[in-house]
């Protein structure tokens, strides 16, 4: 079953991909300064959930998911049922929207990410999105993150209306529906602060890949070298080869700017294996 963690900013190792927000779309203005605890008839509140408000989050979630552009759940409703009952809201935040006291949607949270943003179909358009994201938005004043279907084009809308940025697409091959999903994030109080965060979380995948990679360069240089291999050093082929496997995954770069980083790799890792041992380059 699906289930969330916390990381110390966004990844993609960490977040739920099943959770995905409803098309909500805010006629009425949000209300930000808002903090309602108890009901007022005829009008929205919010408050967190307790764990005897998970039967009603569930139902909201099958209700909500059923309408919305999205893939059906993976799993049957009374399995999602029994999922949303083992939420343990002392690791994750479920703020409900009330209406006349009735749960009509909600948003579970995780210290950086929003997990899930639900909204009953008859709920929608009520304002009920707008204040649920609102309230998650002054809980986590340093941003966060969500992942939502590519294909559930109103939320995505809904998202980027309410300021948050399209960061990363995937094939969905990660994701249990395998269905194709976008990353969004709400860079919070500090953007740039929030966005280098990231990138030091990428760049540390990048030096262990780097690693791995000269390693390897390494290994075959020697391996080239004491087979008395006919191309011992650079082998075009191969290379173009490489470029046409990495620029296949970067589309964004396009084949020209990848050669070029590619190039640099090997150029800089036959050098490394040239004037040092590096330690780890195997027999
Ligand atoms: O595949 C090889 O023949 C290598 O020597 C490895 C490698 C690489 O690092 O990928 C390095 C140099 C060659 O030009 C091609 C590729």
């Amino acid at each position: 079953m699906p289930s969330s963690s916390a990381s110390s900013t966004p990844s993609r190792a960490t977040t739920s991909s099943t959770s995905r927000p409803t098309p909500t779309t805010s006629r009425l203005p949000s209300r930000p300064s808002e903090r309602l605890t108890d009901a007022v008839p005829g009008q929205q509140a919010l408050r967190p959930a307790t764990s005897a408000d998970l039967p009603s989050v569930a139902e909201i979630y099958l209700a909500a998911r059923d309408a919305a552009p999205m893939p059906p759940t993976v799993h049957p409703p009374d399995e999602v049922r029994a999922w949303v009952n083992t939420w343990d809201l002392t690791r994750c935040t479920v703020w409900l929207a009330l209406e006349d006291g009735a749960p009509i949607g909600f948003a579970q949270v995780t210290p950086t990410w929003l997990d899930g943003l639900y909204v009953l179909p008859s709920a929608q358009g009520s304002g009920a999105g707008s204040a649920l994201l609102d309230q998650v938005k002054r809980e986590r004043p340093d941003g966060f993150g969500l992942w939502v279907f590519e294909m559930n084009a109103p939320a995505r809308e809904f998202y980027r209306a309410h300021g948050l940025v399209e960061l990363e697409r995937t094939d969905g091959s990660a994701n249990e529906e395998r269905e194709p999903d976008v990353k969004m994030v709400w860079p919070g109080s500090d953007p740039l602060a929030f966005y280098r965060s990231m990138i030091d979380e990428v760049d540390e995948l990048l030096g262990d890949l780097l690693a791995r990679r000269t390693a390897l360069t390494r290994a075959v240089q020697r391996h080239k070298h004491a087979s008395a291999h006919a191309n011992p050093d650079r082998d075009a082929h191969r290379e173009a080869d490489v470029v046409r496997r990495v620029a296949a995954l970067v589309p964004e770069l396009g084949e020209e700017r990848v050669a070029r980083i590619v190039g640099a790799i090997i150029t800089e890792s036959l050098d490394a294996a040239r004037t040092s041992d590096g330690g780890a380059g195997g027999p």
